[in-house]
């Protein structure tokens, strides 16, 4: 025997019973809650082309990649919001409604599989394409919020920033592309001192530099976007700072702004984003449980320009989070156990049929038994309810 033949590959992991419906159960109630909200369910390859995906930044080293019969190159998706743009851009080409679309999806990444970051995973989320304003981020906000809580969640927090705070800096410290770029891969893996040096090297204005030195800091509720509107000189950062502060207010309709707070050197790996963007964590995690923004240029690429926005969050995160939590994440349904004697097969069949037309859920043995054997079997599988067909 190989030594493979026993093992799943790396990254990936076999689901259980009663963790497997657990976790349908929950991403069925995420779903259900989307379609409340008015958004649309829509399914598209597990794999396509590498062009799709080039261009954005993605996939990087992060793909799995491989090749159809003709040599393209094609790759498992990575994330669902790029196949779901060339959706809208080709198979949605000529309405030009705001559409309001949602998934549930593997998806697959090349990462250091670790506890709740695992190399295929699934995303449930919501893309909203054609609406440009603050109020569909808002209703992004807000529907990200519901959904934690629909998940089970209870103890958690949206943090919010802007791309075109961390852009406008950028273009006020007239920095050069390499230079942008290493601040924002500072700005991904939170290193400030890596920051401070890039600041340092790159020569900007004293107060500029200075807020470039406190980016990864600076975290707070509302009062921090007027403080910094005083601050910052740049009328593309005001603009972020003001937007945020419109998104925020109209989230305050929603009766959602307690779980929001803002940090405003957040950014995310996906290089999408063009406006606000958010994760979420829950106490004591150290990952996001959710997260998007808004990416308005990314519709463009596949010849349809039109603003949009969304978000999607981790089910396998979110179920290692509840059960961190205390949550049980195991279901264990009730189960009506039918056994029968000999020569009453017949029986127990008709029998175990007219129940589960009912709706009872039954499991039939799959042989004739004594009843002392059928108490044996009902210890063995803790079934709750049993039946003999003597
Ligand atoms: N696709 C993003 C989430 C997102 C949806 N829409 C915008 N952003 C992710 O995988 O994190």
């Amino acid at each position: 025997m190989t030594e493979t033949i026993l093992q799943v590959p790396y990254g990936t992991r076999d689901v259980l019973p009663g963790e497997a419906s657990a976790r349908r159960q929950m991403e069925d109630k995420i779903c259900s809650l989307f379609a409340l909200w008015g958004y649309d369910e829509v399914a598209t390859p597990t794999f396509e082309y590498l062009d799709t995906f080039a261009g954005m930044g993605q996939p990087g080293a992060g793909a799995f990649k491989f090749f159809d019969r003709k040599d393209n190159i094609l790759m498992l998706r990575t994330d669902m919001t790029t196949p779901i743009a060339r959706m809208v851009a080709t198979r949605m080409r000529k309405d030009e409604s705001v559409k309001r679309l949602s998934y549930r999806a593997q998806l697959f990444r090349y990462e250091e599989a670790q506890a709740g970051r695992q190399c295929e995973f699934t995303q449930c989320g919501i893309e909203m394409m054609g609406a440009a304003g603050a109020a569909a981020d808002a209703e992004v906000i807000a529907l990200a919020v519901s959904t934690l809580m629909e998940a089970g969640l209870k103890d958690f927090n949206i943090t919010l920033g802007h791309m075109e705070f961390i852009n406008g800096l950028i273009e006020a410290a007239t920095l050069t592309e390499e230079q942008a770029k290493d601040i924002k891969h500072c700005l991904i893996r939170r290193n400030a001192a890596g920051l401070e040096n890039v600041v340092e090297a790159a020569k900007i204005p004293e107060q500029l530099a200075l807020i470039f030195k406190e980016l990864l800091f600076l975290h707070g509720g509302i009062a921090l976007l007027e403080d910094m509107q005083k601050r910052v000189l740049s009328r593309r950062c005001w603009n972020a700072l003001e937007n945020l502060r419109e998104i925020y207010e109209l989230a305050k309709a929603y009766g959602v702004e307690r779980y929001l707070s803002f940090d405003l050197g957040l950014t995310r790996s996906l290089d999408y984003y063009t406006g606000m963007l958010f994760e979420g964590y829950a106490a004591g995690m150290g990952y996001s449980l959710i997260g998007g923004g808004r990416y308005d240029n990314m519709m463009q690429r596949f010849g349809k320009p039109c603003p949009a926005t969304g978000f999607a969050l981790g089910i396998d995160r979110i179920a290692l989070t509840l059960e961190r939590q205390g949550k049980q994440f195991v279901e264990q349904p009730e189960t009506l156990f039918i056994a029968y004697g000999e020569g009453k097969t017949a029986e127990g069949i008709r029998a175990a049929c007219a129940l589960r037309k009912d709706g009872k859920r039954v499991k039939l043995a799959d042989r004739a038994m004594t009843e002392t054997e059928m108490q044996q079997a009902v210890q063995e599988n803790h079934y709750s309810t049993w039946k003999y067909i003597g």
